[in-house]
C-alpha cells in the first residue's frame, strides 16, 4: 500500500494533526507569537500526562509493517524536534483487532496526536535525528496492546 500526505481531514478518524495551518487562534506576547490553541484531544484515564523524549532509529521506505499497537487508557502525541517528515501508520478499529492499514507522510512542521485506543505503528522517523517529544499517559496498569499482523504489509511512498 502507499503513503498519503497527512491532512487533518484524512487523519480525523485516528487523531489530531498539529500544525500552524491558517491563522492563529490568538496573537500573544505583544503580537510577536501566534498561538494555535488547544489543538489536540488529550486523554489520560486514571493517570496523568507525561512528556518523554524518544530517540528513534530512522527507517526507510518501502517499509515492512509487521505489528500495530494501541493504548487503551490514553492518547499519545508524537512531536518531532526536527523539521524532518516522519511516517504515521494507523488502522481502523474492528473492535478487538485492527482493520485496514492507512499510512501518512507528514510535512515538515507537522505533529500528531493519536486518540485513546487508536491502532498505530510505533514511532517511525524517516530521517535522522529521529528525536521526538512524546506526550502520553503515565499511570498504573497496562496501557499497551500489540497486534502482530497475519501478513506483513509493505508500505511504499505514494
Ligand atoms: N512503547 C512506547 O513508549 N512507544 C510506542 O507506544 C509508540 O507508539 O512508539
Ligand atoms: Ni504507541
Amino acid at each position: 500500500m502507499r503513503t498519503q500526505p497527512l491532512t487533518a481531514e484524512a487523519f480525523a478518524p485516528f487523531g489530531d494533526v498539529l500544525d500552524c495551518a491558517g491563522a492563529p487562534d490568538k496573537m500573544i506576547n505583544e503580537g510577536l507569537c501566534g498561538r494555535f490553541h488547544d489543538r489536540a484531544q488529550l486523554d489520560f484515564a486514571d493517570g496523568r500526562a507525561g512528556i518523554s523524549l524518544f530517540q528513534a532509529e530512522p527507517r526507510s521506505l518501502p517499509y515492512t509493517l509487521t505489528l500495530v499497537e494501541r493504548h487503551p487508557e490514553g492518547s499519545q502525541a508524537f512531536i518531532p524536534m526536527s523539521f524532518e517528515p516522519f511516517l504515521v501508520i494507523c488502522a481502523q478499529d474492528l473492535g478487538d483487532t485492527p482493520g485496514e492499514i492507512v499510512a501518512f507522510e507528514t510535512a515538515p512542521g507537522q505533529a500528531i496526536n493519536f486518540h485513546r485506543g487508536t491502532w498505530h505503528g510505533v514511532l517511525t522517523p524517516l530521517h535522522a535525528p529521529g528525536l521526538f517529544a512524546v506526550v502520553d499517559r503515565i499511570g498504573p496498569g497496562a496501557n499497551l496492546e500489540e497486534f502482530r499482523l497475519a501478513e506483513p504489509v509493505l508500505i511504499e511512498r505514494g
